[in-house]
């Protein structure tokens, strides 16, 4: 069971202190939600903020990219210093062709799928990913509600998984709490993002502490 604290929520003037303090706190990726204003209606930061993250922490970087045609900036953001590169089934019209180029620049791929894209949408490329992640708000935005229609689909990811004997971790993202959290588990996730429960709070290493408790009890 990972957690992965998103720098969405934390102090963009203070992105090293927000990153060093999780990974004290024992979070195990760091994730990186990059929106174009395109794909989804907010914008966010671009691969130099990657690059200026990546020696100030040893997690590997998970980079979300929320952006039309991935695969116009996959080979920057690999170059910058990511370490799981994940893309949208919704974004691009050449999913197999990105997740390729993802692998060819040496990184581990991911397929993320939007509240409202059947698990039917990415069969073809489960095989070849490292990390599915299941959206579990409509991508954005930091601090919304969980979707439980979503915890069907990880159910789905992990018995395709177990019967396929494919490798991919399952990611969840959006409105995590340790509530939410305990679902996903019992679903089937393996990896948890949370942005507004880890970084709105005075603690946020006890929050972090809190979700870790609730999806290995
Ligand atoms: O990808 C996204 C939003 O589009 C996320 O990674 C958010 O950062 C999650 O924020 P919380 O729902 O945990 O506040
Ligand atoms: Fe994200």
């Amino acid at each position: 069971m990972k957690i992965a604290p998103s720098i969405l929520s934390a102090d963009f003037a203070n992105l090293e202190r927000d990153v060093k303090l999780v990974e004290a706190g024992g979070a195990d990726y760091i994730h990186v939600d990059v929106m174009d204003g395109q794909f989804v209606p907010n914008i966010t930061l671009g691969p130099n903020i990657v690059s200026a993250l990546r020696p100030v922490t040893q997690l590997p970087l998970d980079v979300h990219l929320m952006i039309t045609e991935p695969e116009r900036y996959v080979e920057n953001f690999a170059k910058a210093g990511a370490d799981i590169i994940v893309v949208h089934q919704e974004s691009t019209n050449h999913l197999h062709r990105v997740l390729q180029m993802i692998k060819n620049a040496g990184v581990k791929s991911g397929v993320v799928i939007n509240p409202a894209t059947p698990v039917s949408a990415i069969k073809e490329v489960l095989e070849m990913v490292d990390l599915v992640l299941v959206m579990t708000v409509n991508p954005g935005f930091g601090g919304q509600a969980f979707i439980p229609s979503c915890l069907a689909k990880i159910e789905e990811l992990s018995e395709l998984r177990q019967t396929n004997g494919y490798a991919y971790e399952i990611e969840v993202d959006g409105g995590i709490v340790p509530e939410t959290a305990t679902l996903c588990a019992q679903a089937g996730a393996d990896v948890f993002v949370a942005g507004s429960y880890v970084y709105n709070s005075e603690d946020p290493n006890g929050q972090i502490a809190l979700i870790r408790k609730a999806i290995e009890s």
